[in-house]
């Protein structure tokens, strides 16, 4: 019986650590780690990557090849993107989706992501992989509950009612129609191979990890303990699935932070300690949490980064705490006077990368677990299509979704400025992580 269980945990031991060798990222001493090197994520988000791996339809390949090899030449070496959407009647949610119905799925999309995954390996750039939503824009969580609970996908856009959404979205981690359906989702895709490369994703080292949904929050501001509870076991349960399915890649929640946490650093701690999450995500949004007015940036700049150090901060010694690198895998500030026109400036927005950068320079130089970050979100040579900056089928894909005015935090292949700055510092975090 001793032989068998040092057998056996043998094998656990050397599936865990499989990662570390076989070009995966994987987690050592709170730090990412590939082929025995250090592995800094110096990301993208770039959430339509797949949409313009399609073969047909919205699938814009030629377009796709330029995005990456821009975003190589920066020195970006990693994208964070989304992997499935909803069909939905909610006006401000992309289309195609990929999930026409449940059980039904869009092979020309999922066709995108496999080119995508191409394209990333002859690159050597990584992808986080996004599972689901809990804001509209790709169908996500709201369009599993019309599904299958038949309530109203009242799109908060329209109806500016986000409190309501988000009470009525917490809806989804309970309904076990919705999970099994989205565990149908997680399985055919983390199962599936890829029709380019012929490989199975489950054994593709350009993906760094699965994320279970872009910013899962466990329900409003006034998420009770049961929510909370039941949030943490969502997470819990879900990442066992998936590490269940696939014991090669990372695991990620996709989560905010605190202001995806109710505020509550206890939850944030507990939703990030099971084994199955690999490392900590959290995001940074100082104009949507009202910290920063872009139409008054002097009279809002300093008591915005006040805040924003405290957030970036505060974070990073959360990941301490849990012994797991941390990934800031979302930030954004408005283009001057809050304009959506590319001409604009972005003088305020490139002052705030810079600080946003040199604060997570200055931890991960310390030996702190800095894991690397990814600024929202890549727009390139994407030009909003229309007068009110809104998207329509048809136009072209930015870094700001459907939901958004397309300019609002897209970082354009003709803002010089920031492309520098991105560059710059990409170079000194992983210089950083190269010296550790
Ligand atoms: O995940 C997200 N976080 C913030 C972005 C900008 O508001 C938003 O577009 C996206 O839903």
């Amino acid at each position: 019986a001793a032989l068998l269980a040092a057998g056996a945990f043998g094998i656990a031991h050397a599936a865990a650590t499989a990662g570390a060798k076989g070009g995966f990222v994987a987690v050592k001493d709170s730090h990412f780690e590939r082929n025995g090197q250090r592995y800094m994520v110096a990301g993208a988000n770039f959430w339509y990557g797949g949409y313009l791996g399609a073969p047909t339809s919205v699938g814009q390949r030629a377009r796709l090849v330029k995005e990456l090899d821009r975003l190589k030449a920066l020195g970006v070496n990693n994208v964070r993107v989304l992997a499935v959407s909803e069909k939905t009647a909610m006006k401000s949610a992309v289309s195609p989706a990929t999930t026409s119905a449940p059980g039904h799925y869009d092979e020309q999309l999922l066709q995108g992501l496999d080119f995508l995954m191409a394209e990333l390996a002859k690159r050597d750039m990584t992808a986080v992989l996004y599972l689901n939503n809990f804001w509209q824009w790709s169908g996500g969580m709201t369009q599993y509950l019309n599904w299958f609970t038949g309530s109203p996908a009242h799109d908060p856009n329209v109806s500016k009612d986000y409190e309501r959404f988000m009470a009525e979205n917490a809806r989804f981690y309970t309904n076990a129609r919705a999970q099994a359906e989205y565990r149908n989702v997680i399985a055919k895709i983390v199962q599936r191979t890829n029709t380019v490369t012929k490989k199975p994703y489950r054994d593709d080292p350009v993906i760094l990890s699965w994320q279970l949904a872009n910013e899962p929050r466990p329900g409003n501001s006034k998420s009770t303990p049961q929510d909370k509870a039941t949030y943490v076991k969502w997470i819990a349960d879900t990442a066992h699935y998936i590490r269940s399915l696939d014991a090669n890649h990372m695991v990620s929640t996709g989560s905010e932070g605190l202001a995806g946490s109710a505020q509550d650093a206890q939850l944030y701690l507990d939703a990030h300690r099971t084994p199955d999450i690999a490392y900590l995500t959290y995001h940074l949004w100082p104009a949507n949490w009202g910290w920063f007015d872009p139409k008054q940036p002097e009279a809002t700049w300093d008591g915005m980064m006040d805040k924003a150090l405290h957030y970036l901060n505060v974070h990073v010694d959360y990941a301490k705490q849990l012994g797991k690198p941390i990934v800031l895998e979302e930030f954004g500030l408005n283009r001057d006077g809050g304009s959506f026109d590319i001409k604009a400036s972005t003088k305020v927005r490139d002052r705030f990368y810079d600080e946003v950068f040199t604060t997570l320079e200055k931890r991960a130089a310390a030996g702190d677990p800095v894991g690397g970050w990814a600024f929202w979100a890549w727009g390139g040579a994407g030009r909003a299509a229309n007068a009110d900056y809104w998207w329509k089928p048809g136009n072209d894909f930015v870094g700001d979704p459907p939901q958004e005015e397309q300019g609002l935090y897209s970082v354009f292949d003709s803002d010089a400025s920031s492309l520098k700055l991105i560059a710059d510092h990409d170079k000194r975090l992983k210089t950083i992580g190269a010296k550790q």
